[in-house]
């Protein structure tokens, strides 16, 4: 089934046009990389897909439903299936992790998904630390844990494994593969790791000059005479950020 359907989409900020014809698809389950130079518009195609932003031109639909002009009811429903890594803010520091867990399982109302969260990210021994106490790969392991306590349909990560370690980015990625086979959950995210892009999603989008110029399997990009993805990357990309 279609979970997002994107064509034709445009966005800009004020003058600036980020985004000039984006087209995207995503199905259940389906594990998908948003890749491109720095300032190229991966966040803000992300924050559209979390409801966040609103969009100039173009046709955005998630679950079956376009979301430029959604009903609050429909916002409200919409927005229960979606979640997304959130930067961790000032009140996250005097909780330690197990109340954290707890706080957004009774915002959720999914306390029942707490110690399969706890056992699934391994966050037994790390219980009754204080996040702010917690190293930068273990906050983004309790984030991620409380991005899926909720079991969402969709979720939006922007560079999950930005500043870890292989091991703790192995630990993290096997996490997010499983929860995506086990609840059919679309993950969408952004990275500059092409390695990861070519282990562990199913799709990538290139974004270059606002627009998605490759959006294929890695095997059918590598399949067309690339060595690897950091190959396809450069090849297709202008030197140097915006
Ligand atoms: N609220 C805003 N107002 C004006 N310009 C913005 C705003 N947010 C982002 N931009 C600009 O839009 C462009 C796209 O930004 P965005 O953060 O989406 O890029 P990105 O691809 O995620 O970048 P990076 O890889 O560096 O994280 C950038 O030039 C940025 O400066």
């Amino acid at each position: 089934m279609e979970m997002i359907k994107v064509k034709d989409l445009h966005k800009n900020y004020g003058a600036k046009q980020v985004l000039k014809g984006i087209e995207f698809q995503a199905k259940e389950g389906e594990i998908i990389g948003i890749i491109g130079r720095n300032g190229v518009g991966k966040s803000t195609f992300l924050e559209i897909l979390m409801l966040l932003k609103k969009y100039k031109d173009g046709d955005v639909q998630l679950f079956g439903k376009d979301i430029q002009n959604l009903s609050i009811t429909d916002e409200k429903v919409m927005k229960k299936k979606i979640s997304a890594v959130l930067q961790p803010t000032q009140f996250y520091k005097k909780l330690r992790v197990k109340e954290l867990l707890e706080l957004f399982a009774k915002y959720y109302q999914c306390s029942e998904n707490v110690a399969e969260v706890i056992e699934n990210f391994e966050l037994e021994e790390q219980l009754k630390t204080f996040f702010d106490n917690l190293s930068g790969g273990w906050k983004q392991r309790v984030s991620l844990a409380i991005a899926f306590l909720s079991r969402p349909k969709l979720v939006i990560l922007d560079e999950p494994t930005t500043g870890l370690d292989p091991h703790m980015k192995e630990v993290l990625w096997d996490n997010i593969r499983g929860y995506s086979e086990r609840y059919q959950t679309t993950v969408i995210l952004s990275t500059h790791s092409m390695e990861e892009v070519e282990l562990y999603c199913d799709k990538v989008m290139l974004i270059e000059d606002g627009q998605s110029v490759f959006f294929d399997t890695p095997q059918n990009i590598l399949a067309t005479g690339y060595e690897n993805m950091n190959q396809f990357y450069l090849q297709n990309t202008k030197k140097g950020g915006k």
